[in-house]
Formats: C-alpha cells, sequence, structure tokens
C-alpha cells in the first residue's frame, strides 16, 4: 500500500491525555526516555517471538539493538530500534488512539489538580506519548519487518489535535522515534545525562542500548578543545535481563526500576520475591506486590500482570495461566527453561509445566503476603523497612521433592510457615500490610473460591472490621482467640456498608452478650464465604441466617423464658403468618432481638437477602426469597399488635421496616408510606 500525504486527527482521548502529559509530568519529565526505549525493547521482543516461525523477517540483522543519538544543532534526540517495526496503517492505528481498556474511566477520574492528575496518568502509562513532554513535535519512520523498503511510513505531529502520515522509503528495518526538543529540554543534548537516564532507568533492558562514543579533542591554535563523536557505538546499559542476574548484584533501586517498567506504576512496589526454581520444572520468578490498585482490578477478565519468557526471549503479556485469577494483582516475570518457544495460549492452559509454575508461583505470592503480614507488627515498632522482602539468601532454590514435578520453593524458604502463624496471631493497624489489605483484599478473598487447595492459607490473610474494631484488621485467628467462653462459632454479618452491619437488629443480642460479631461489607464476601465453612475446626456462621443458636451462651432461664413466650404469641404468630403470606415464609418468635421489634433472616443454607438484591441489581437471575420474619415478642409494639385495630397494617409496616432496617426497600413503597401515615394521623 502506499499512502499520499495525509492528516489525521488524533482520537478525542489522546488529545485529552496530550495535553495532561505536557502539563502534569513536568516535573517528571525524563520518564519519557524510559517509555521509548521500552517501547524499542517490546518491538525487538516481538519480533524475536514472530521470527521463531519466519527466521526470515531477521533479514539480514539478526543482532537487534537500540540506538540513542542526538544533534545538538538540530536539537534532535532520536530513539531507534531495529525490532518489528510499524506498517503505515499499525502507524495510524496504534499513534493516534488509544486501545487500552479502562481508557474512558480514566478520563473521567481527572481531576484538574495536577499531582492527583500525574499520580492517575503514571498508573494509566503514557507510552509513546510521554515524547511530548519534551518534544514540541515528533517524527517516527518506520517499516515493518517483511515488508519491502518502499512501504514505509512516516508520522509526524506537533502533539495537538492532529498528525501526518506519508510512505517513505525506508530500506531499514524498525522505528526511529525523532524528538524535536521545545527549548527548556536541552539539557538532553548530553551524552552524560543520557547515559545517566539510561542506567537509571534501561540497564535491565535485555537488549543492548548502543550510544556513539565521543572523545575530547583539543582545539587547534590555542582555540578550547571539545567533545566529538568518533563514529564508535559503545553499550551504556548493562544488557542482560534483570531477572536473569544474581540477586546479589540487583540493588533494590533497580528493582524498583524494574517494577516500574513492567508496570508504569510511579510508585514502588510493596514487596516482591525473585527466585530461581529448579527441579522438574525450572523457571525463574521475579514477583511484585504493587502499592495500588489498577482502575480495572475490578474486571476479572482483566490482563494479568506477569510477563512470560521462555529462556530470555519475551513470549507474551498477561499470561493468565501462570497465576489464578485472584492474584491478577501481581506483576513481575516468569522465565521458563522448559516451555517450547512456540507455546501458544491455548498450550499454556494444558501443559504440565505451567501448572507447577503455577502452583510455585501462586505459594511464593501467598508467603510474601504471610510475610507482609507478619512484618506488618515489626514494622510499626521499627523503621527503615524498604519493601523487600528477605526471601533467603541463597542464589537458587532446589525443588523439595522433584519427583512429583511441583516445585515449592515457598515451604523451602525458611520462616514461610512461621510467618502464617504470626499473621494469624497478630492484628494489624497501619504499614504495608494493611496498604496492601486495603487496596487487594477484597480480590484476595476471591480466591476462597478460586483456589481450594490454598483456602486454609487465604483465610489466614483476611481481615474484617468487627462490632469491637473499627479498622478492617480482626484476622479469624485474632476472633478465635478473644471468643467467649461457650462460643463455639465465629459469627458474622454480611451488608452494604460498615454503618448498616454495625446497626443490624440481628447484632443486638450479640452486643447484650458482649459477643464478637465480624462485620463483612465487600461484595464479594457473601460468595465467598459460600466457599468457607469453618476455620481451623471453628464453624462460620452468619447471624442473619438460620435460627439464632447461641448454644451455651445462653442461659438455661433465658431459654425457658423465650420457649414460654413462643407458645403464649402461638396465635398472634398464626394470624400473622395469615397476614404476611406473600412476604414471609415463615414467622417465629425470636431471642436475637433486644432492642428492634422484629427483623428478617433466612433459611440456613439459603441465599441471604443481601446477595439476592446484589444479584438483581447486577442484572442477574436471584431465586425469588421469601424471608423468615422473627418478631421480638418483648417490643411494645409487637405487644401492640394484639389489641390493634390496624392489625393488617402494623403487621405489613413490622415487615417493611425489618427489610427497610437491612438496607431493603419494600416491594411497594407507596403502600407502606400510606399505611404509617395512616397510623400517624
Ligand atoms: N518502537 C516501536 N516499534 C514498534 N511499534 C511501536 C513502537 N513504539 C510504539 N509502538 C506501537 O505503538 C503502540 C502504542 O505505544 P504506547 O507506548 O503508547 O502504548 P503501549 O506500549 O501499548 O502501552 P504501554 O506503554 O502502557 O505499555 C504500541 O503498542 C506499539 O504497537
Amino acid at each position: 500500500m502506499t499512502l499520499s500525504k495525509t492528516k489525521l486527527p488524533f482520537q478525542a482521548e489522546v488529545a485529552q491525555l496530550l495535553h495532561l502529559v505536557t502539563h502534569s509530568l513536568y516535573s517528571n519529565k525524563e520518564i519519557f526516555l524510559r517509555e521509548l526505549i521500552s517501547n524499542a525493547s517490546d518491538a525487538c521482543d516481538k519480533l524475536r517471538f514472530e521470527a521463531i516461525d519466519q527466521p526470515a523477517l531477521y533479514e539480514d540483522q539478526p543482532a537487534l539493538e537500540v540506538r540513542v543519538s542526538f544533534d545538538p544543532a538540530a536539537k534532535t534526540l532520536t530513539i531507534a530500534d531495529n525490532g518489528i517495526g510499524l506498517s503505515q496503517q499499525e502507524a495510524i492505528d496504534n499513534l493516534g488512539t488509544i486501545a487500552k481498556s479502562g481508557t474512558k474511566e480514566f478520563m473521567s477520574r481527572l481531576s484538574g489538580d495536577q499531582k492527583a492528575d500525574a499520580q492517575l496518568i503514571g498508573q494509566f502509562g503514557v507510552g509513546f506519548y510521554s515524547g511530548f513532554i519534551v518534544a514540541d513535535k515528533i517524527t517516527v519512520e518506520s517499516r515493518r519487518a517483511g515488508l519491502p523498503a518502499e512501504e514505509g511510513v512516516r508520522w509526524v505531529s506537533a502533539g495537538a489535535g492532529d498528525f501526518e502520515v506519508d510512505t517513505i522509503t525506508r530500506p531499514q528495518r524498525g522505528t526511529s522515534v525523532t524528538l524535536h526538543l521545545r527549548d527548556d529540554a536541552e539539557e538532553y543534548l548530553n551524552l552524560w545525562k543520557l547515559k545517566s537516564i539510561i542506567s537509571k532507568y534501561s540497564d535491565h533492558i535485555s537488549l543492548p542500548i548502543l550510544m556513539e562514543k565521543e572523545e575530547w579533542k583539543e582545539g587547534e591554535d590555542n582555540k578550547g578543545g571539545r567533545m566529538v563523536k568518533t563514529g564508535e557505538w559503545e553499550p551504556v546499559n548493562q544488557a542482560n535481563a534483570l531477572w536473569s542476574r544474581p540477586k546479589k548484584d540487583i540493588t533494590d533501586e533497580q528493582y524498583v526500576e524494574f517494577y516500574k517498567n513492567i508496570s508504569h506504576d510511579f510508585e514502588a512496589p510493596l514487596a516482591w520475591s525473585h527466585n530461581r526454581v529448579e527441579g522438574n520444572t525450572e523457571y525463574t520468578q521475579l514477583l511484585y506486590i504493587p502499592a495500588k490498585a489498577p482502575m480495572d482490578l475490578w474486571n476479572r477478565e482483566k490482563s494479568a500482570g506477569v510477563k512470560l519468557y521462555v529462556k530470555r526471549v519475551f513470549i507474551m503479556d498477561d499470561a493468565e495461566a501462570l497465576l489464578p485469577t485472584y492474584l491478577r494483582f501481581v506483576k513481575g516475570v516468569i522465565d521458563s527453561a522448559d516451555l517450547p518457544l512456540n507455546v501458544s495460549r491455548e498450550l499454556l492452559q494444558e501443559s504440565r509445566d505451567v501448572k507447577a509454575i503455577r502452583e510455585g508461583s501462586t505459594k511464593r505470592v501467598l508467603g510474601m503476603l504471610e510475610d507482609l503480614a507478619k512484618k506488618q507488627r515489626k514494622t510499626t515498632t521499627s523503621s527503615g523497612d524498604d519493601g523487600k522482602l528477605d526471601i533467603g539468601s541463597g542464589e537458587s532454590v532446589p525443588a523439595p521433592n522433584p519427583a512429583d514435578g511441583v516445585t515449592d520453593v515457598v515451604d523451602k524458604n525458611a520462616d514461610t510457615s512461621l510467618a502464617a502463624e504470626a499473621a494469624a496471631e497478630y492484628g494489624d493497624e497501619s504499614g504495608k500490610y494493611a496498604k496492601f489489605y486495603a487496596e487487594f483484599g477484597a480480590v484476595l478473598k476471591e480466591g476462597l473460591g478460586e483456589d481450594f487447595a490454598n483456602r486454609e492459607r487465604i483465610a489466614k490473610l483476611l481481615r474484617f472490621a468487627s462490632s469491637t474494631s473499627d479498622t478492617v484488621s480482626v484476622s479469624f485467628a485474632d476472633y478465635k482467640a478473644r471468643m467467649k467462653e461457650g462460643q463455639e462459632a465465629i459469627y458474622y454479618i454480611t451488608a452494604e456498608t460498615l454503618a448498616a452491619a454495625r446497626n443490624s437488629p440481628q447484632l443486638e443480642i450479640f452486643r447484650k452478650k458482649g459477643i464478637e460479631v465480624l462485620l463483612m461489607t465487600d461484595r464479594v464476601d457473601e460468595w465467598a464465604l459460600n466457599y468457607l465453612t469453618e476455620f481451623e475446626g471453628t464453624p462460620l456462621q452468619s447471624v442473619a441466617k438460620g435460627a439464632v443458636d447461641l448454644g451455651k451462651l445462653q442461659d438455661e432461664a433465658e431459654k425457658k423464658a423465650a420457649e414460654e413466650a413462643a407458645e403464649s404469641f402461638k396465635p398472634m404468630l398464626e394470624r400473622l403468618k395469615e397476614a404476611l403470606k406473600d412476604k414471609a415464609e415463615d414467622v417465629r418468635v425470636t431471642t436475637r432481638l433486644v432492642d428492634s421489634p422484629a427483623c428478617l433472616v433466612v433459611q440456613d443454607g439459603g441465599m441471604s437477602t443481601q446477595l439476592a438484591r446484589l444479584l438483581k441489581q447486577a442484572g442477574q437471575p436471584a431465586p425469588e426469597l421469601k424471608p423468615v420474619l422473627e418478631v421480638n415478642a418483648e417490643h411494645p409494639l409487637v405487644k401492640k399488635l394484639e389489641t390493634s385495630p390496624h392489625f393488617e397494617d402494623l403487621a405489613n409496616i413490622l415487615f417493611d421496616q425489618a427489610l427497610l432496617a437491612e438496607g431493603g426497600l419494600p416491594a411497594d413503597p407507596a403502600a407502606y408510606v400510606r399505611r404509617v401515615n395512616a397510623l400517624l394521623v
């Protein structure tokens, strides 16, 4: 295809983003170089991958590299690669639009506050467009590998509303991005400056980044000397994949930089773990726990954060088979020594090696979290924690039981199980684990339903608010340690908000008796807890399900009084059942209420009204549930029923109020209002 010079508009979001990039990222402008080198390196990775099946794509240049050069006279800086290149159509598509999921939401969250926006943009990743932080014009020239020289493309834009594309002849494969620097960005026309930025941000890039050597030339006739280019290119980065280097040779800064590079996050990660695993399945893993949740965390289809390499060759981004979905927040790299280079996504799903990697990596991540939870205590008393987990000093960790093909490095790790116990033992108010939990706790809970093998470990990592603790810091183990004598269950309630949970009528008897109840307000709680019926031998019991059974916590006198009340209330119950037969499955007398006249419960094992409501809101089929109405026979309003001439109205009000108290809405709100008003006048 040949294209005559054409002007095209940017997608609206790009134009908006560009405006922001130039205004908000100014204080951190040098990141443009990291982004452009990272794109160049990705392009080389892509070529290497496509060339596995089509070696001809290498043409006569099998050595992949990135060259950075500058021209002080023209005030330009050029980043050139001999990677996969762009076809004309690809240049139009990729450099004029943003194809990322979550773009709309991202745009809508921008506030106009530069600092906050810079943070958001950092998380979103501006990639190529970051060039406009320092350039008032960018020229991209490219030819895709495999296409003839005449099908090159030139893309030019001043970063305003549009860009121009044109056909060029370009013998060399790959892409060169030339930045026409703004006057205030001339500092980048300096070899030392560029070298220092490259070693800061891009040392770990696995291909050589070359710059032209300069040397000092004395001036003639006593005139001052100057640096001149020699025509010889030399690598300015270490050019070996960071994860393949020995741990002892990698500094924390390098780990953090690598994270920022692969995640496009501005913030340092909370923790990382770097290991080489040997045994039946050999691989290197470098996994990070971010400090901040991305915007699309809730999308379970969102791309995973782990890149797959095979023997240092990049294979794919977002390799979802490498970690379970509930760990989709983890970023990092897994480099397998066993998988074939031409492995496809489908093949990954079935591979035994991948299964072993997935199990090993899952355990490693859980181990990191356990360590964070354990360290939580320590870090509140000591300072200077740098986020790095001490993961043992050995270079490589042998698999404990290679015979079963599953390499379990985590259990080899000296203090992992200790960590788990300590994590369960200590509550945490602040610090890294609390930070992690606030961002990702709800996602972690999905693991209860998704990862049966690790359910116990996940359960130990969970934290909740409770009727006696405002912060989300109570673990099941904390709860158990505080259980009353004679208490046989871990009690919890699910509700839409903390306030609704805390004030729920179902809690009254527990409060009266001083029994702690866990308050669960994440949407996922109800679903996740279906998969956790007990914690270390103690059953979990929803206080809004089934008849209240306080077991040994209820004394004989109370039991007797309750039975008598139920007996004498029987005729009234019959009348209530009749009046509410369309709404309530049953009506019974309860001992769980102290101050409220009535509440709704569901049958044991049934879906809670809260979950049914959530499903309905989400447009999913939910069974038509009829809850059980439980009444407090001691309450004046209930006592009044007996003699009231408005029995029918009162009965309905009782039911609808119980529904309101738990965050629901009467089926016929107008009828409810009418009934209340009739009683008020
Ligand atoms: N040097 C290059 N060679 C080939 N294609 C490139 C190059 N630079 C950019 N591209 C193409 O342009 C697209 C957009 O680049 P951009 O940096 O904006 O986003 P990205 O790299 O996809 O995302 P992110 O930077 O957030 O990882 C890339 O996906 C790639 O297809």
